[in-house]
Protein backbone atom coordinates (compact mmCIF):
# COMPACT_ATOMS: atom_id res chain seq x y z
CA UNK A 1 0.00 0.00 0.00
CA UNK A 2 1.01 3.74 -1.02
CA UNK A 3 -0.14 7.12 1.30
CA UNK A 4 0.70 10.75 0.41
CA UNK A 5 1.02 13.09 3.24
CA UNK A 6 1.23 17.39 2.81
CA UNK A 7 3.64 18.63 4.95
CA UNK A 8 3.31 22.51 5.25
CA UNK A 9 6.03 25.09 6.53
CA UNK A 10 5.35 27.12 9.67
CA UNK A 11 6.03 30.57 10.87
CA UNK A 12 6.96 31.88 14.05
CA UNK A 13 4.25 35.39 14.66
CA UNK A 14 5.91 35.29 18.29
CA UNK A 15 8.90 33.80 19.00
CA UNK A 16 10.42 34.34 22.61
CA UNK A 17 12.84 32.59 24.88
CA UNK A 18 12.64 32.83 28.66
CA UNK A 19 15.95 31.03 30.11
CA UNK A 20 17.98 28.59 29.55
CA UNK A 21 17.59 25.46 31.00
CA UNK A 22 19.68 22.58 32.89
CA UNK A 23 19.19 20.35 29.58
CA UNK A 24 20.68 22.67 27.80
CA UNK A 25 17.74 23.88 25.53
CA UNK A 26 15.48 27.31 26.28
CA UNK A 27 12.47 27.55 27.60
CA UNK A 28 10.37 29.09 24.70
CA UNK A 29 6.96 30.78 24.10
CA UNK A 30 5.52 31.12 20.59
CA UNK A 31 2.74 31.01 18.59
CA UNK A 32 3.13 29.21 15.40
CA UNK A 33 1.38 28.99 12.31
CA UNK A 34 0.97 26.89 9.09
CA UNK A 35 1.71 28.31 5.55
CA UNK A 36 0.65 26.77 2.10
CA UNK A 37 4.00 25.77 1.23
CA UNK A 38 4.76 22.28 1.63
CA UNK A 39 6.44 18.61 0.86
CA UNK A 40 4.75 16.10 0.13
CA UNK A 41 6.11 12.81 1.88
CA UNK A 42 4.67 9.40 -0.20
CA UNK A 43 5.18 6.13 1.83
CA UNK A 44 5.32 2.61 0.19
CA UNK A 45 4.86 -0.17 2.24
CA UNK A 46 7.96 -2.49 1.92
CA UNK A 47 8.01 -6.76 1.95
CA UNK A 48 11.43 -6.23 3.44
CA UNK A 49 12.10 -5.08 7.38
CA UNK A 50 13.53 -2.13 5.95
CA UNK A 51 13.93 2.34 5.81
CA UNK A 52 14.82 3.52 2.53
CA UNK A 53 14.65 7.20 1.34
CA UNK A 54 15.00 9.79 -1.81
CA UNK A 55 14.66 13.12 -2.01
CA UNK A 56 13.92 15.36 -4.80
CA UNK A 57 14.42 19.32 -5.02
CA UNK A 58 16.92 21.06 -2.36
CA UNK A 59 19.98 18.31 -1.26
CA UNK A 60 18.98 16.32 1.75
CA UNK A 61 20.20 13.56 3.30
CA UNK A 62 18.68 10.15 2.60
CA UNK A 63 20.30 8.16 5.96
CA UNK A 64 19.20 8.45 9.38
CA UNK A 65 20.60 11.94 9.40
CA UNK A 66 16.67 12.87 7.46
CA UNK A 67 14.46 13.75 9.85
CA UNK A 68 11.45 11.75 8.24
CA UNK A 69 13.89 8.42 8.12
CA UNK A 70 14.36 8.86 12.10
CA UNK A 71 10.58 9.23 12.32
CA UNK A 72 9.97 5.73 10.40
CA UNK A 73 13.10 4.60 12.88
CA UNK A 74 11.51 5.70 16.02
CA UNK A 75 7.73 3.97 15.31
CA UNK A 76 9.65 0.90 14.18
CA UNK A 77 12.10 0.84 17.59
CA UNK A 78 9.15 1.65 19.84
CA UNK A 79 6.39 -0.73 18.61
CA UNK A 80 9.17 -3.07 18.34
CA UNK A 81 7.98 -3.83 14.48
CA UNK A 82 9.68 -5.14 11.38
CA UNK A 83 7.40 -3.34 9.01
CA UNK A 84 9.23 -2.24 5.95
CA UNK A 85 9.06 1.57 4.42
CA UNK A 86 10.31 3.64 1.33
CA UNK A 87 9.46 7.15 1.97
CA UNK A 88 10.13 9.71 -1.22
CA UNK A 89 10.07 13.89 -0.43
CA UNK A 90 9.12 15.72 -3.07
CA UNK A 91 11.33 18.73 -1.39
CA UNK A 92 9.31 22.41 -2.18
CA UNK A 93 9.97 24.26 1.28
CA UNK A 94 13.75 25.48 1.40
CA UNK A 95 16.39 23.67 3.99
CA UNK A 96 17.76 25.32 6.58
CA UNK A 97 15.18 28.51 6.51
CA UNK A 98 13.90 28.51 9.73
CA UNK A 99 10.38 27.07 8.19
CA UNK A 100 10.78 23.93 9.59
CA UNK A 101 10.54 21.66 6.86
CA UNK A 102 12.92 18.68 8.05
CA UNK A 103 10.48 18.49 10.93
CA UNK A 104 7.34 18.86 9.28
CA UNK A 105 8.43 15.99 6.95
CA UNK A 106 9.01 13.63 10.30
CA UNK A 107 5.46 14.78 11.61
CA UNK A 108 4.01 13.71 8.30
CA UNK A 109 5.84 10.30 8.10
CA UNK A 110 4.72 9.75 11.74
CA UNK A 111 0.80 10.67 10.76
CA UNK A 112 1.47 8.17 7.68
CA UNK A 113 2.78 5.45 9.24
CA UNK A 114 0.48 5.43 12.13
CA UNK A 115 -1.83 4.69 9.38
CA UNK A 116 -0.21 2.48 6.87
CA UNK A 117 1.03 -0.03 9.49
CA UNK A 118 -1.91 0.45 11.40
CA UNK A 119 -1.07 1.43 14.91
CA UNK A 120 -3.94 3.66 16.31
CA UNK A 121 -2.18 6.45 17.71
CA UNK A 122 -3.83 9.62 18.64
CA UNK A 123 -2.57 12.89 17.38
CA UNK A 124 -1.24 13.25 21.35
CA UNK A 125 0.29 10.17 21.04
CA UNK A 126 2.17 11.13 17.26
CA UNK A 127 3.49 14.49 18.80
CA UNK A 128 4.76 12.99 22.02
CA UNK A 129 6.75 10.69 20.02
CA UNK A 130 7.67 14.17 17.65
CA UNK A 131 9.11 15.42 20.41
CA UNK A 132 12.00 12.69 20.85
CA UNK A 133 13.20 14.04 17.08
CA UNK A 134 12.98 17.78 17.36
CA UNK A 135 11.37 20.84 19.27
CA UNK A 136 9.35 21.85 16.37
CA UNK A 137 7.93 18.17 15.48
CA UNK A 138 4.87 17.88 18.02
CA UNK A 139 3.92 22.05 16.62
CA UNK A 140 4.15 20.08 12.61
CA UNK A 141 1.79 17.00 14.01
CA UNK A 142 -1.13 19.24 15.03
CA UNK A 143 -0.43 21.96 12.24
CA UNK A 144 -2.76 24.56 12.51
CA UNK A 145 -2.38 27.71 15.11
CA UNK A 146 -1.10 27.33 18.67
CA UNK A 147 0.76 28.20 21.32
CA UNK A 148 4.12 26.24 21.85
CA UNK A 149 6.01 26.79 25.66
CA UNK A 150 8.11 24.18 27.24
CA UNK A 151 11.65 23.46 24.33
CA UNK A 152 8.46 24.25 21.59
CA UNK A 153 6.87 20.78 22.04
CA UNK A 154 3.78 21.23 24.59
CA UNK A 155 1.18 22.56 22.36
CA UNK A 156 -1.99 24.35 22.81
CA UNK A 157 -3.93 25.23 19.97
CA UNK A 158 -5.99 28.17 18.78
CA UNK A 159 -7.82 29.34 16.03
CA UNK A 160 -6.62 30.23 12.66
CA UNK A 161 -5.51 34.17 12.40
CA UNK A 162 -7.28 35.95 9.82
CA UNK A 163 -6.07 34.94 6.01
CA UNK A 164 -3.42 36.77 4.33
CA UNK A 165 -0.96 36.73 1.56
CA UNK A 166 2.84 35.67 3.11
CA UNK A 167 5.83 36.31 0.96
CA UNK A 168 8.97 34.84 1.88
CA UNK A 169 12.56 35.58 1.12
CA UNK A 170 15.56 33.06 2.21
CA UNK A 171 18.96 34.77 1.44
CA UNK A 172 21.28 32.09 0.67
CA UNK A 173 23.24 32.15 3.70
CA UNK A 174 23.26 28.96 6.33
CA UNK A 175 22.39 29.72 10.03
CA UNK A 176 22.61 27.10 12.72
CA UNK A 177 19.51 26.81 15.06
CA UNK A 178 21.98 25.91 17.89
CA UNK A 179 24.41 28.62 17.31
CA UNK A 180 21.76 31.38 17.17
CA UNK A 181 20.19 30.33 21.00
CA UNK A 182 23.55 29.68 22.21
CA UNK A 183 24.79 33.36 21.13
CA UNK A 184 21.29 34.91 22.65
CA UNK A 185 21.51 37.53 25.13
CA UNK A 186 18.40 36.53 26.86
CA UNK A 187 18.84 39.75 29.10
CA UNK A 188 19.66 41.85 26.99
CA UNK A 189 16.91 41.82 24.36
CA UNK A 190 13.67 43.37 23.60
CA UNK A 191 10.92 40.65 24.75
CA UNK A 192 7.96 40.40 22.04
CA UNK A 193 4.50 40.28 23.53
CA UNK A 194 3.15 36.97 22.94
CA UNK A 195 0.12 37.59 25.30
CA UNK A 196 -0.97 40.66 23.02
CA UNK A 197 -0.55 38.26 19.95
CA UNK A 198 -2.66 35.97 21.30
CA UNK A 199 -5.10 38.17 21.80
CA UNK A 200 -5.00 39.81 18.84
CA UNK A 201 -5.77 36.70 16.69
CA UNK A 202 -8.14 35.44 18.88
CA UNK A 203 -9.96 39.13 17.95
CA UNK A 204 -9.07 38.79 14.47
CA UNK A 205 -7.25 42.03 14.55
CA UNK A 206 -5.30 41.66 11.90
CA UNK A 207 -3.71 45.13 12.16
CA UNK A 208 -2.75 44.47 15.74
CA UNK A 209 -1.28 40.74 14.58
CA UNK A 210 0.87 42.72 12.35
CA UNK A 211 2.02 45.53 14.76
CA UNK A 212 3.19 42.70 17.30
CA UNK A 213 5.02 40.42 15.42
CA UNK A 214 8.44 39.55 17.16
CA UNK A 215 11.12 37.26 17.31
CA UNK A 216 13.42 37.56 20.03
CA UNK A 217 16.03 35.47 18.04
CA UNK A 218 16.34 38.50 14.81
CA UNK A 219 19.04 39.89 17.17
CA UNK A 220 21.08 37.28 16.90
CA UNK A 221 20.51 36.39 12.85
CA UNK A 222 20.13 39.89 12.12
CA UNK A 223 23.47 41.23 13.81
CA UNK A 224 25.37 38.37 11.99
CA UNK A 225 24.03 38.21 8.68
CA UNK A 226 23.08 42.03 7.77
CA UNK A 227 21.28 40.74 4.61
CA UNK A 228 18.40 39.90 6.28
CA UNK A 229 17.71 43.19 8.09
CA UNK A 230 18.12 44.37 3.84
CA UNK A 231 15.43 41.76 3.15
CA UNK A 232 13.60 43.07 6.27
CA UNK A 233 13.68 46.91 4.96
CA UNK A 234 12.90 46.03 1.42
CA UNK A 235 9.62 44.49 2.64
CA UNK A 236 8.62 47.06 4.83
CA UNK A 237 9.47 49.27 1.95
CA UNK A 238 7.42 47.35 -0.74
CA UNK A 239 4.66 47.60 1.21
CA UNK A 240 3.97 44.29 3.64
CA UNK A 241 1.89 45.21 6.83
CA UNK A 242 4.11 43.07 8.68
CA UNK A 243 7.54 41.54 8.43
CA UNK A 244 9.61 39.21 10.72
CA UNK A 245 12.46 36.76 10.57
CA UNK A 246 10.67 33.05 10.90
CA UNK A 247 12.22 31.03 13.54
CA UNK A 248 16.23 31.19 13.69
CA UNK A 249 15.84 32.60 10.06
CA UNK A 250 17.72 33.38 7.85
CA UNK A 251 13.98 33.45 6.05
CA UNK A 252 11.87 36.78 6.40
CA UNK A 253 8.45 36.91 5.90
CA UNK A 254 6.16 39.60 5.07
CA UNK A 255 2.56 39.98 5.38
CA UNK A 256 -0.65 41.32 3.24
CA UNK A 257 -4.05 41.46 2.56
CA UNK A 258 -3.93 43.08 -0.60
CA UNK A 259 -3.11 40.88 -3.98
CA UNK A 260 -1.71 43.40 -5.96
CA UNK A 261 0.80 45.06 -3.18
CA UNK A 262 1.65 40.82 -2.38
CA UNK A 263 2.81 40.58 -6.35
CA UNK A 264 4.62 44.01 -5.82
CA UNK A 265 6.55 42.75 -3.04
CA UNK A 266 7.27 39.55 -4.74
CA UNK A 267 8.92 40.88 -7.80
CA UNK A 268 10.49 43.61 -5.81
CA UNK A 269 12.12 40.94 -3.32
CA UNK A 270 12.85 38.62 -6.74
CA UNK A 271 15.57 41.48 -7.75
CA UNK A 272 18.06 40.59 -5.56
CA UNK A 273 17.16 37.33 -4.00
CA UNK A 274 17.13 33.75 -5.72
CA UNK A 275 14.54 32.36 -2.66
CA UNK A 276 11.13 33.68 -3.14
CA UNK A 277 7.89 32.27 -2.14
CA UNK A 278 4.07 34.38 -2.32
CA UNK A 279 1.42 31.64 -0.33
CA UNK A 280 -1.45 31.77 1.85
CA UNK A 281 -1.33 31.77 5.35
CA UNK A 282 -3.02 28.24 6.13
CA UNK A 283 -3.81 28.63 9.84
CA UNK A 284 -6.12 25.91 10.35
CA UNK A 285 -5.02 21.75 10.67
CA UNK A 286 -5.99 19.95 7.06
C1 LIG B 1 13.84 28.12 16.22
C2 LIG B 1 12.66 27.19 16.16
O1 LIG B 1 12.52 26.64 14.85
C3 LIG B 1 11.39 27.99 16.45
O2 LIG B 1 10.21 27.32 16.07
C4 LIG B 1 12.79 26.04 17.16
O3 LIG B 1 12.93 26.53 18.48
C5 LIG B 1 13.94 25.11 16.82
O4 LIG B 1 13.39 23.86 16.66
P1 LIG B 1 14.23 22.62 16.05
O5 LIG B 1 14.98 23.06 14.84
O6 LIG B 1 13.25 21.50 15.94
O7 LIG B 1 15.26 22.40 17.21
P2 LIG B 1 15.94 21.05 17.75
O8 LIG B 1 16.35 20.19 16.61
O9 LIG B 1 15.11 20.47 18.85
O10 LIG B 1 17.25 21.68 18.42
C6 LIG B 1 18.34 22.19 17.72
C7 LIG B 1 19.22 22.94 18.70
O11 LIG B 1 18.63 24.22 19.00
C8 LIG B 1 18.76 24.53 20.38
N1 LIG B 1 17.43 24.71 20.99
C9 LIG B 1 16.31 24.30 20.34
C10 LIG B 1 15.06 24.48 20.90
C11 LIG B 1 14.99 25.10 22.17
N2 LIG B 1 13.81 25.32 22.74
N3 LIG B 1 16.12 25.50 22.80
C12 LIG B 1 17.34 25.32 22.22
O12 LIG B 1 18.36 25.71 22.81
C13 LIG B 1 19.54 23.39 21.01
O13 LIG B 1 20.89 23.76 21.02
C14 LIG B 1 19.35 22.25 20.04
O14 LIG B 1 20.46 21.38 20.05
N1 LIG C 1 13.53 15.96 5.60
C1 LIG C 1 14.41 16.96 5.71
N2 LIG C 1 14.22 18.10 5.05
C2 LIG C 1 15.10 19.12 5.20
N3 LIG C 1 16.20 19.07 5.94
C3 LIG C 1 16.45 17.95 6.62
C4 LIG C 1 15.56 16.85 6.55
N4 LIG C 1 16.04 15.90 7.35
C5 LIG C 1 17.17 16.37 7.89
N5 LIG C 1 17.45 17.59 7.45
C6 LIG C 1 18.63 18.39 7.85
O1 LIG C 1 18.19 19.26 8.90
C7 LIG C 1 18.83 20.53 8.81
C8 LIG C 1 17.79 21.65 8.96
O2 LIG C 1 16.84 21.51 7.97
P1 LIG C 1 15.38 22.18 8.04
O3 LIG C 1 15.05 22.52 6.62
O4 LIG C 1 14.45 21.31 8.78
O5 LIG C 1 15.72 23.48 8.87
P2 LIG C 1 14.81 24.59 9.45
O6 LIG C 1 13.73 24.97 8.49
O7 LIG C 1 15.73 25.71 9.86
O8 LIG C 1 14.16 23.94 10.73
P3 LIG C 1 13.60 24.67 12.06
O9 LIG C 1 12.76 25.83 11.61
O10 LIG C 1 12.79 23.55 12.69
O11 LIG C 1 14.79 25.07 12.87
C9 LIG C 1 19.59 20.54 7.50
O12 LIG C 1 20.94 20.44 7.84
C10 LIG C 1 19.15 19.29 6.76
O13 LIG C 1 20.21 18.67 6.07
Amino acid sequence: MKLSVKAPAKINLSLDVLHKRDDGYHEVKMVMTTIDLADRVELTELEEDKISLESSGGYVPSDNRNLAFQAAELLKKEFNLTNGVHIVIDKQIPVSAGLAGGSSDAAATLKGLNQLWDLGLSLDELADLGAKIGSDVSFCVYGGTALATGRGERIESIQAPPPCWVILAKPSIGVSTADVYRKLKIKEVEHPDTHSMLEAIEDKDYDRICSTLGNVLESVTLKDHPEVLHIKKQMTRLGAEGVLMSGSGPTVFGLTVHDTRAQRIYNGLRGFCNEVYMVRMLGESE
